[in-house]
């Protein structure tokens, strides 16, 4: 899947005053088929904003103000936003599907998890009786080595995980060719957090499927993504194989996610970036990460660095690396 110079703002009326929230600004992704795409950033960058219109499924205030989202589907290339609301329905889940940040956002909690996979599986699916639904839910919860019993239980009644699980479980039930998960592990301890992306991982590479894994969790994406893209202020900064991020970073903002990793045996203090993230309804000029750069220069200041591809695929939007003036990290 790919987009093409991506636009979805939040546009906002005030007591009559209208603010845009530039969310996603100028978002060029291009994802490969069966491969896991990290993007990292801090809160509030437009992560989310970006995964609900890959998801194709958003809604007033945010709008898709340019560009586009684009799906490969038997060789065909599908336009998101140029089909009906119809058509993007029967898209989601069925082939692109959302594990969402909270699990209690599509588990009911006053139903058993059975009755939730039935009615899942029945509304998005054509022709399916709720007891071929259960079949097809048992199965799945088998393949992915879940203990079958969680179908008669209620959501309070699993753990945390084990409800991450089951919404990936979810998710993941009609065979979608792309997931989009969105945090899956935050509000998880370490431990359990690794069970969870274990569960994505062997999804991925028994169905060969494409996962797009936010989290601002850069620990997370060393574990488990093949590349990774660095939000900062609604726009792509930085991406490359994950490898070459953590060995090679080239962004002044990527350098502080990574340098400011606690190492083993490390007690030293590590520096994160200093001040804080401009709001994205009213952003500086020039690159939007000047007012917290210690090395920016004039041009940082008034024009807004492209991303570009500096090294077979490393791409960085930054005026520094453009004009060789490397920043001592
Ligand atoms: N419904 C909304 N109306 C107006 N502004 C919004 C809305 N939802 C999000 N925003 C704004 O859009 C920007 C991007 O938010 P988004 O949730 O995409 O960021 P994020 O990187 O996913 O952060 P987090 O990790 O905290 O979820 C923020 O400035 C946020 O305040």
């Amino acid at each position: 899947m790919r987009t093409e110079n991506l636009k979805s703002y939040y546009i906002l009326d005030i007591f009559g005053k209208k603010r845009v929230v530039k969310a996603v600004d100028d978002v060029n992704i291009s994802i490969r088929e069966n491969e896991i795409y990290g993007i990292a950033g801090e809160s509030g960058c437009g992560k989310s904003t970006l995964l609900k219109a890959l998801f194709a499924a958003i809604e007033p205030p945010q709008r898709i103000v340019g560009g586009k989202v684009l799906y490969r589907e038997n060789e065909k290339e599908i336009d998101v936003y140029s089909l009906s609301e119809e058509e993007r329905r029967k898209l989601r889940w069925s082939f692109i599907s959302y594990v969402p940040q909270g699990s209690m956002s599509v588990l009911n909690p006053v139903v058993k998890i059975k009755e939730t996979f039935k009615d899942f599986i029945e509304s998005h699916t054509t022709g399916k009786t709720k007891e071929e639904a259960y079949e097809m839910a048992k199965e799945h919860i088998k393949e992915l080595g879940l203990p079958i019993e969680i179908l008669n239980a209620y959501p309070h009644q699993l753990s945390g995980g084990m409800r991450q699980r089951v919404t990936i479980a979810l998710a993941t039930v009609l065979s979608p060719k792309v997931i989009i998960a969105d945090e899956p592990t935050t509000a998880l301890d370490v431990v359990t957090q690794r069970g969870v992306i274990q569960l994505l991982k062997e999804i991925q590479s028994s169905r060969q499927n494409t996962i797009i894994l936010v989290t601002h969790d850069m620990g997370v994406h060393a574990n488990v993504a093949d590349r990774i893209a660095i939000m900062y202020a609604g726009k792509i900064i930085e991406e490359a194989k994950t490898e070459e991020i953590f060995e090679n970073p080239m962004h002044p903002y990527t350098k502080y996610l990574i340098f400011s990793l606690p190492k083993f045996g490390d007690k030293g203090r590590r520096e994160s970036a200093p001040g804080s993230p401009p709001s994205l309804a009213d952003l500086p000029p020039g690159c939007s990460f000047h007012p917290r750069c210690p090395h920016a220069f004039d041009r940082c200041r008034k024009e807004i660095p492209p991303l570009k591809e500096y090294l077979p695929g490393h791409k960085v939007a930054c005026w520094l690396v453009e004009e060789g003036k490397n920043a001592a990290s």
